[in-house]
Order: structure tokens, then C-alpha cells, then sequence
């Protein structure tokens, strides 16, 4: 006898219950019809998208709740739907998933392993389940689990007790760069514990700053990748599992296609694609506006704007300043035209002007310093701003993790924006992008690779004149942001000379009030400057304690 199970790797539309209820029974129609499944499994909160937040607090969440399984209930025949929602029994509300048959609630499960840490707020919502969740499908006794439960032996040892032959895992599980290979090691030692299959299903889609890039899997009782869907592709994928009574793995997956593995640069690219796509999509935006001055990280935004939505929606915007050089004007002409998109000459000359004349009488007796660069990036934030205001395009926000990481950019100026595709990633990294775009086809200019990183805010500026050079940096920000590493030991390494090394870290602390302020963006670290790291803006804390 053959169980074919239909993964619905897909998409949902967080908060907007009745439109994924109508997803859900679109696609369990289609994997009745078209993929001749038994099964048809849905990521994690289906219903409510992940993570609904603190509209799990709203008042009528039950009543959206119950009206969806009631719609699910009459509509869905001839196929099991395993389906995530949030469901309040005895008034407290549960992570649940339930699988619907012929009109009834066959079983349903309640996530065990609430996550609260990194990007997750579990336990803020949920209270957690305790007991295991089986039901039979055509003979087999199928075990459910959510997310998080994976992560642990204790759930899924459970319903192995309890007589699961079959284990069906529900995903909201966000990419970041080592996501994919801890995935895969942490489901063959969960199985080999407990020597039964795994389906592994995930979203595919983005929800703010994070990214879920699809990827489900199978692996059978023995640990091993039987099949493995396509990354950042949506779709149903099935496999069949054969069920023998007589052998000692009842349930036996039969091996699928094995899409190929990513490598880093084409996965984070693929990223920033994706969380910016379903930023401006699911918001709604005519377009996307962005300042392009012939660097680097403009020069990268662009390129993953008119692939996230078409060059005819993206319009590039560059405002010359006295120190604007023409090397720059040339680059970004060029970069505009190798990605076709509407592009502007806006000199700012006039505008800066009308501030510093008015603000003369006010300056009188101080000297120039960083005040009259700022004047000139708040200068381009307004510009752009206005642009956006009339036409109802997005400013996309071009600022790189190392510099949101040490306060390299202006308040109110290059920091305007609704979203950001760098925002985690760090300067060195956004090399290794540009030159991994150039060969899906010749779009970033190579001088603007090679020529030294310059905010171009005064004559001969260059960034590493007031930073360690990007190598250094990044090297120290890495240990210090993602590995929680202290000043001590970061010098330890003996790699950076310890003035250089408290600089740094004191400019992390410092800068926490401009990050606060800073658009949200694409998450692609397990450390990103979003929910993954709060830290108080107001504190006394001492560097290397
Ligand atoms: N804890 C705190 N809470 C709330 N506000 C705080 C604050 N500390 C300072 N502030 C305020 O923040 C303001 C200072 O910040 P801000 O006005 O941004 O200015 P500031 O950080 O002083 O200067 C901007 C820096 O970014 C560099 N930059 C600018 C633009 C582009 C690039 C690039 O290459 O990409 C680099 C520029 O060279 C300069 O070093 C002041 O108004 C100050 O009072
Ligand atoms: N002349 C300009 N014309 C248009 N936009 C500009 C100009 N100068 C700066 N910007 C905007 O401000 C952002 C910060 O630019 P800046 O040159 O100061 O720093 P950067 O981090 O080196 O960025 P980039 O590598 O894109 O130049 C740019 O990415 C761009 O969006
Ligand atoms: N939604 C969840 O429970 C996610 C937590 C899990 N560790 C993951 O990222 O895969």
C-alpha cells in the first residue's frame, strides 16, 4: 500500500485569516486532484500566518478562528488537510495542528516547545501542550509536531510511545546563512533516535524581516535525505511512502527528488529577493525609490530591487553634491541603464544651500564639522522622501549591517526609508554579492567593486580615513554581534590592536538609539539588528565586562 503526502511549501498573508482559509482549500483541492495525495500537510499558524504577533491578543481571534475551521470543516472532502492554527481551549490559547477528514476533526495537537529566544515569542502567546498527537491515515499511525518540537528528542520520543510509525513536523522556521545545513543534521539525529520518517514541512515567503525559503524535506527511520524540495520556490511536493506490515520500518519513503544545495552568496541573494518582493507586494507599493551614488551598496540594492519586482517599477535617483565625483555620476548612469530602470539627475546644490544660508546667523563661531555632511544626506533623505510621498513608491534604505553596527550613517538622512535589503549584511559580504549578481549577467559596474568605499559627504573622503578598513571590521562586529564575544576575547585572537578593538565596541553600544530608528530589513544571520538583539539604548554598561 502507498501513503502519498503532499507538502504544501507555500505562502500565507499574515493576519488575513479568511484569504489563507481559502489558500488551504485551494491547494488541498489541487493535491486531491492534480498530485492523487492522502495527505496534504501546512506549515506551522497556517491560518494566521508566522508570527501573528500581538494580534494573537485581539479580541476576535477566536471567533475568525472558528469560522475558518468551520469553513474548512464543510468544504474540504476525500483528502486529510494537517492545518496550523491558534485555538483557545479552556482559556488559554495553543500553537495547534489538526487534521480534518471527511467533515470532522480527527485529532489535534498542541506545540509542546515554545520558542523564546532570537526572533521568536512563543510563550509571550501560547501555552504549552503536553500530550502527544496521533491519528490513523489509511493504517498508519501518523504523529504530529510543530516547529520547535523538532528541535528537542522529548516530543517526538513521545509520540513514538504513543505508537507513531510516521512523524509529520509543521515549519515556521526562517532562513539565515547556516539554517539550512543545521536543518538537515538536526532531522537525521531526531530520526535515528527514534528510527521512524520525518516530514519536514516550511513556508516559502517573507513576513517583514523574516525570510522562509522553503526547503522541506523528508528523511526516512534511518537519518537519511530521501527528498528534498526546491529552496525559494513555492509549490506542492509529494512523496509517496510505502507501508508494509511486515517489515520492521513499517513506513518506508520512496526516494524523490533531490533539489541541489545553494551556496551562500546565491541563497542570501535570493534572500533580500524574496523579503523585499513580499515587502512591497503584500504592502502594497506602486514601486520602489532609492538614492543611487555610484557605491557599492546602492549599487547592490538596485540590482536586488528590479529582481525582487521589474525594472519598470524601480526608479533611481542620483543628487549630485559639490563632492559628488564624476567617476560616480558615470557609474550610476551606467548601473541604471544596464538594469533598464527610470533614472533622475537631481543636483542638491541649491537645497543645501537655502539650509546653510538660513542657518548661517545660527553658526556663527562654530567651525564646520559632521553638521554639514549630515545637511546634504538629509538633504537626499527629503528629496527622496517627497518623491516617495507623490507617487507612492517606497524608499529602500541602502545602509550595510557594519555600517548600521558602529553608526556610520546619518539620522533622517541616509537612514530614510521603509525597508532594507543590507541591514545584515555586513560591507565584506556585500562584495562577495555584487560579484555573484555579475554572473547571472553583467549589472554592477566593476570599477564600482574595486574603487574604495567614500560617503562622498567631504573632498577625498574615504571610509576607512574614520573606520578600520571593512576586513578588520566586520571580522571584529562578527564576534562581537553574532558570537557574543567579549573585548577580551576578541583581543585574545591577537588579531587587532586593543585601541582599535574598544573603538569598535563602543561604537556598537553607542549607536543602539540610531539602530532603534532604522527601518526594518531583511534577515539573512542568526544575529540580525532586528528582534534577535534588544539591547537598552539607556545603560551603564561597561565594554569588556
Ligand atoms: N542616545 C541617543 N539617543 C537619541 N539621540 C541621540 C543619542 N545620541 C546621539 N543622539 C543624537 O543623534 C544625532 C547624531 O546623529 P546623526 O545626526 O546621524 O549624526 P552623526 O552620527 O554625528 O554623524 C553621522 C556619521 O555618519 C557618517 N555617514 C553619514 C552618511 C553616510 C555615510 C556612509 O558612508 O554611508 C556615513 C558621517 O560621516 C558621520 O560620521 C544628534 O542629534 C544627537 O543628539
Ligand atoms: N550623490 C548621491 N546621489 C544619490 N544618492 C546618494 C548620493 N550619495 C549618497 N546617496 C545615498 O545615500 C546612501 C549612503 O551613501 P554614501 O555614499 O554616503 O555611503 P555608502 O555606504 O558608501 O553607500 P554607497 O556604497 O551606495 O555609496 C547611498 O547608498 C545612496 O542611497
Ligand atoms: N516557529 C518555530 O518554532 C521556529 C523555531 C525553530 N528553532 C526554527 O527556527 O526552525
Amino acid at each position: 500500500m502507498t501513503l502519498r503526502i503532499a507538502m504544501a511549501q507555500l505562502d500565507m498573508l499574515v493576519g488575513d485569516i479568511t484569504k489563507n482559509t481559502q489558500s488551504v482549500i485551494d491547494a488541498a483541492c489541487k493535491a486531491r486532484d492534480e498530485e492523487h495525495a492522502d495527505v496534504v500537510v501546512f506549515p506551522e499558524l497556517t491560518l494566521t500566518g508566522y508570527p501573528p504577533e500581538d494580534l494573537l491578543l485581539r479580541s476576535s481571534l477566536d471567533t475568525r478562528i472558528e469560522s475558518a475551521l468551520a469553513k474548512l470543516l464543510a468544504e474540504i472532502r476525500d483528502i486529510h488537510v494537517v492545518v496550523g492554527y491558534p485555538r483557545r481551549i479552556d482559556g488559554e490559547l495553543f500553537n495547534c495542528a489538526g487534521v480534518i477528514y471527511q467533515g470532522q476533526l480527527l485529532v489535534e495537537y498542541a506545540k509542546q516547545e515554545l520558542p523564546n529566544f532570537l526572533v521568536f515569542d512563543d510563550k509571550r502567546y501560547f501555552s504549552e501542550g503536553c500530550e502527544a498527537g496521533l491519528v490513523d491515515i489509511k493504517g498508519v499511525k501518523v504523529g504530529l509536531s510543530i516547529c520547535e518540537d523538532i528541535w528537542h528528542p522529548e516530543p517526538i520520543a513521545q509520540a513514538k510511545a504513543a505508537g507513531a510509525e510516521l512523524i509529520l513536523n509543521l515549519n515556521a522556521s526562517p532562513y539565515h546563512i547556516e539554517k539550512m545545513g543545521e536543518r538537515e543534521a538536526l532531522l537525521h539525529q531526531r530520526a535515528i533516535e527514534v528510527t521512524l520518517p520525518i516530514v519536514y514541512v516550511n513556508y516559502m515567503g517573507a513576513q517583514d524581516e523574516l525570510v522562509y525559503e522553503g526547503g522541506s524535506f523528508v528523511v526516512n527511520a534511518k537519518g537519511e535525505k530521501i527528498m528534498q524540495a526546491p529552496w525559494f520556490e513555492a509549490g506542492l511536493y509529494s512523496i509517496d511512502m510505502i507501508v508494509d506490515d511486515s517489515q520492521p520500518n513499517k513506513v518506508e519513503p520512496v526516494a524523490g527528488v533531490i533539489a541541489p544545495a545553494l551556496g551562500v552568496e546565491a541563497s542570501v541573494y535570493q534572500a533580500m529577493v524574496l523579503g523585499l518582493r513580499d515587502y512591497i507586494t503584500k504592502n502594497r507599493f506602486k514601486g520602489i525609490v532609492l538614492g543611487l551614488s555610484g557605491g557599492i551598496d546602492s549599487a547592490l540594492s538596485l540590482a536586488v530591487a528590479v529582481d525582487a519586482i521589474g525594472a519598470d517599477r524601480v526608479q533611481a535617483v542620483m543628487m549630485p553634491y559639490t563632492y559628488t565625483s564624476s567617476i560616480s555620476l558615470h557609474d550610476a548612469e551606467e548601473e541604471a541603464n544596464l538594469l533598464g530602470v527610470k533614472y533622475s539627475v537631481l543636483p542638491i546644490e541649491a537645497m543645501v544651500s537655502a539650509f546653510t544660508d538660513v542657518l548661517a546667523p545660527e553658526f556663527e563661531g562654530y567651525s564646520k564639522d559632521t553638521t554639514e555632511e549630515n545637511l546634504q544626506a538629509r538633504t537626499r533623505g527629503v528629496t527622496l522622501m517627497a518623491i516617495s510621498n507623490k507617487k507612492g513608491y517606497m524608499v529602500l534604505t541602502t545602509g550595510n549591517k557594519s555600517e548600521m553596527a558602529v553608526g556610520y550613517a546619518t539620522l533622517y538622512g541616509d537612514m530614510v526609508g521603509g525597508y532594507s535589503v543590507l541591514k545584515d549584511v555586513f560591507k565584506t559580504l556585500v562584495f562577495k554579492l555584487c560579484r555573484y549578481r555579475n554572473t547571472l549577467g553583467y549589472v554592477i559596474p566593476e570599477r564600482v567593486i574595486t574603487r574604495p568605499p567614500s560617503a562622498e559627504l567631504a573632498p577625498d573622503q574615504k571610509d576607512e580615513d574614520s573606520l578600520p578598513s571593512y576586513d578588520i571590521l566586520d571580522d571584529i562586529l562578527r564576534m562581537y554581534i553574532e558570537e557574543d564575544q567579549s573585548a577580551e576575547a576578541i583581543l585574545a585572537t591577537q588579531k587587532f590592536d586593543r585601541e582599535t578593538v574598544y573603538r569598535v565596541l563602543r561604537l556598537v553600544d553607542i549607536n543602539e538609539y540610531k539602530r532603534r530608528q532604522s527601518p526594518t530589513g531583511v534577515r539573512i544571520t542568526a544575529r540580525g539588528f532586528g528582534r534577535d538583539r534588544r539591547y537598552p539604548i539607556t545603560n551603564g554598561w561597561h565594554i569588556g565586562e
